[in-house]
């Protein structure tokens, strides 16, 4: 078996034979890794991140999950892979409690109650969670929502802008929240993210993709080395005006 848990090779899309999103991504991640994907607006972070969840498929290129290919056995995507996109919504009339049983239910679990259970736990909603969704914030909304992805313990779960619109301390409880989950299951994460101070404290490995291609690729450590630079955002704006030159 591969020592990879994702291998993206050589992914291109294009979609409706004119807009080439991404031009030819290629990386890996190994269990218990997190791994960013960082890059301007339009850069191809979703169309790789949905391919990768097994919701669209690659023009070219291929996706192995320990080592088979995902879009010709996509009950492995299935089983295997949770994602959580940027626009991810709560049903308002539900409470806490009542979505966590209603995903468990969809899983097909054999202990519902001990899903909830832990689902309940990663939330951190405690009461709050008999309360109806509508009466959360948006930290609340986004902490359930990621609970409802992570419950199940996915080999791989893939974050599109986990904390996005949330305020410094919601998104700090939503960053360790993940950082403790990985750390726990072994499991990994892919995730996006236009916040380089998340990108540093979460990932092992980050990509920087700009204009459908992945430019350079590192340890944060390594990355900033390379551009001389005493942050991610430092090197990231130093990079993008490289490839611009
Ligand atoms: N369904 C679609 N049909 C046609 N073009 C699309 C579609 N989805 C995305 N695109 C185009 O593909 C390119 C990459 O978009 P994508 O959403 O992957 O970028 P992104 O890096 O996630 O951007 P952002 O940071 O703004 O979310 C953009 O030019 C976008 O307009």
């Amino acid at each position: 078996m591969s020592d990879y848990r994702l291998q993206v090779i050589d992914l291109h899309k294009i979609y409706n034979n004119k807009v080439y999103a991404v031009k030819g991504i290629s990386f890996n991640i190994k269990p218990g890794e997190i791994f960013g994907l960082i890059g301007p607006n339009g850069a191809g972070k979703t169309t790789t991140l949905r391919i990768i969840a097994g919701l669209l498929k690659p023009t070219r290129g291929k996706v192995l999950f320990e080592g088979v290919n995902l879009h010709e056995n996509i009950d492995i995507a299935k089983k295997n892979i949770s994602y959580l996109p940027e626009e991810a919504g709560v049903y308002s009339r539900l409470t806490g409690y009542e979505h966590l049983k209603l995903y468990a239910m969809l899983y097909e679990v054999e202990d519902i109650e001990e899903m909830i259970k832990y689902g309940a736990e990663l939330s951190g909603l405690e009461d709050k969670l008999r309360e109806r969704a509508e009466t959360y914030s948006k930290g609340m909304k986004r902490r359930l929502l990621l609970a409802l992805v992570l419950m199940r313990k996915p080999a791989m779960a893939i974050l599109d802008e986990p904390t996005s619109g949330l305020d410094v301390y919601a998104s700090v409880k939503v960053r360790q929240m993940i950082k403790e989950y990985v750390k726990e299951t072994n499991s990994s994460v892919l995730l996006s993210s236009h916040n380089m101070l998340e990108v540093e404290y979460l990932c092992d490995r980050v990509a920087f993709i700009y204009q459908g291609k992945i430019f350079v690729e590192g340890t944060p450590k390594e990355i900033k080395d390379l551009y001389g630079a005493d942050n991610l955002e430092e090197a990231f704006v130093k990079a993008v005006e490289e490839t611009r030159k």
